[in-house]
């Protein structure tokens, strides 16, 4: 993974799954975070039976129980999904294999490289989110509650970085001294990771607050790896302006994303209600959580217009990805997609029975391009 002159899109919560981040690459990000997700939720420790690895801890056995690793031959999709629920915790594809970081939340080394195991042959990059300053991330030790705890900052990135065959990199805030900050930066760089990403703000500081590019600036001055700028990116031009004014090697943007993707679009963005629309298709054509589809249109609506609109008062009410559909006007959209999923699936499950290699592989190529590629569905 090369980290220069990049376009990135920022990790958020609920809001970077596989739809949206497909969407920002559509409209020109190279590298798209995923949401973070806890390393718990990868991996448990439960006081059951029937998994993978025992162990004891004082008298009681303990079970560890990773999520499992599969193909959704429905989607096309590669899944990981909890033991026992079956919630899908972390969805990707072939398509944004090469673009994609699974940024992980961790308090513990062998747990964040247990978790990243499971998923590194299936992502480009791991990254460790040591910014998140809300309360359930730092009670539990994890998001900005390590950037006071440079030793372990320091364990969780050796054992990722001498275990793992993809980059290692993560993503901090600023410290309450710019010595401080470029400090642990200094300490983070000797751990090998790939590059740094950092967010211009300080744990205490508030979203409105204005990102300090100046900070990172300094931050980028002491370093020799290439550090990914964020905070305050709303525009297309703002990439240039950020890089100017910290010499940074890429640029990390969320909010200017979320609320229209297209701000990667050196060719101007395209209207907030017609990527919205996208995002809704997307969604569909790849099964999205309906929680997180909605808590991102929510999102979008928002900043836009208002909840108590029809519009927001509607996908408030919806209930399922058909809700949503009949809202945006995307039945027939629905429709097609999923009478097609069935047929395709039907296909290649005949032919896998009967064991032909070439006519599977044909109807999955097939598959890719009718499913995935994406643009022939959305242009039905
Ligand atoms: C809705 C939302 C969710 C976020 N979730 C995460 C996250 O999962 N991991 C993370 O490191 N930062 C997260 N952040 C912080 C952003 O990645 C980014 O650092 C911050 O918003 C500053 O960038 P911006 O000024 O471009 O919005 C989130 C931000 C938003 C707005």
């Amino acid at each position: 993974m090369d980290y220069e002159n990049k376009l990135v899109l920022a990790p958020m919560v609920r809001i970077g799954t596989l739809p949206f981040r497909l969407l920002a690459a559509q409209y020109g990000a190279d590298i798209t975070y995923g949401e973070e997700i806890i390393d718990h939720k990868m991996v448990k420790l439960l006081t059951q039976y029937g998994a993978i690895i025992t162990f004891e801890v004082g008298v009681i056995n303990y079970v560890l129980v990773e999520c499992k690793r599969g193909r959704n031959e429905y989607l096309g999709s590669v899944d990981f999904v909890e033991k026992g629920t079956n919630n899908v915790v972390f969805r990707t594809c072939d398509q944004e294999r090469n673009q994609v970081v699974f940024q992980m939340g961790t308090s513990d080394a062998v747990r964040a490289l247990t978790a990243a195991k499971i998923v590194c042959k299936d992502v480009a990059a791991v990254d460790i989110n040591m910014g998140c300053p809300k309360s359930f991330s730092v009670s539990g030790g994890m998001g900005a509650a390590l950037l006071s705890k440079p030793e372990l900052i320091h364990d969780i990135l050796t054992t990722l970085k001498r275990n793992l065959n993809v980059p290692v990199t993560c993503k901090i805030r600023l410290l309450k001294s710019p010595q401080d900050t470029v400090e642990l930066a200094r300490r983070i760089e000797k751990t090998g990771v790939a590059a740094l990403a950092v967010h211009g703000r300080k744990v205490a500081d508030r979203p409105r607050d204005p990102a300090k590019w100046s900070e990172i600036a300094d931050i980028v001055a002491a370093l020799s790896i290439p550090v990914i700028a964020n905070g305050d990116v709303f525009e297309y031009d703002d990439f240039q302006r950020i890089k100017i004014a910290t010499g940074a090697s890429s640029v990390m943007v969320a909010r200017g994303a979320l609320w229209n993707a297209s701000i990667f679009s050196p060719e101007g963005r395209l209207h907030w209600e017609d990527v919205k629309k996208e995002y809704v298709r997307k969604s569909i054509l790849w099964d999205n959580d309906i929680k997180s589809t909605k808590h991102t249109l929510k999102d979008i609506i928002m900043h836009y217009s208002c909840l108590e609109l029809p519009e927001g008062k509607a996908v408030n009410k919806s209930e399922t990805l058909a809700d949503l559909a009949k809202l945006y006007g995307e039945e027939k959209y629905y429709h097609f997609v999923n009478e097609n999923r069935v047929l395709l699936k039907s296909i290649y499950f005949d032919q896998r029975c009967h064991q032909n290699h070439l006519l599977v592989k044909f109807t999955t190529y097939c598959k890719h391009l009718f499913i995935q590629g994406g643009f022939l569905v959305a242009n039905y």
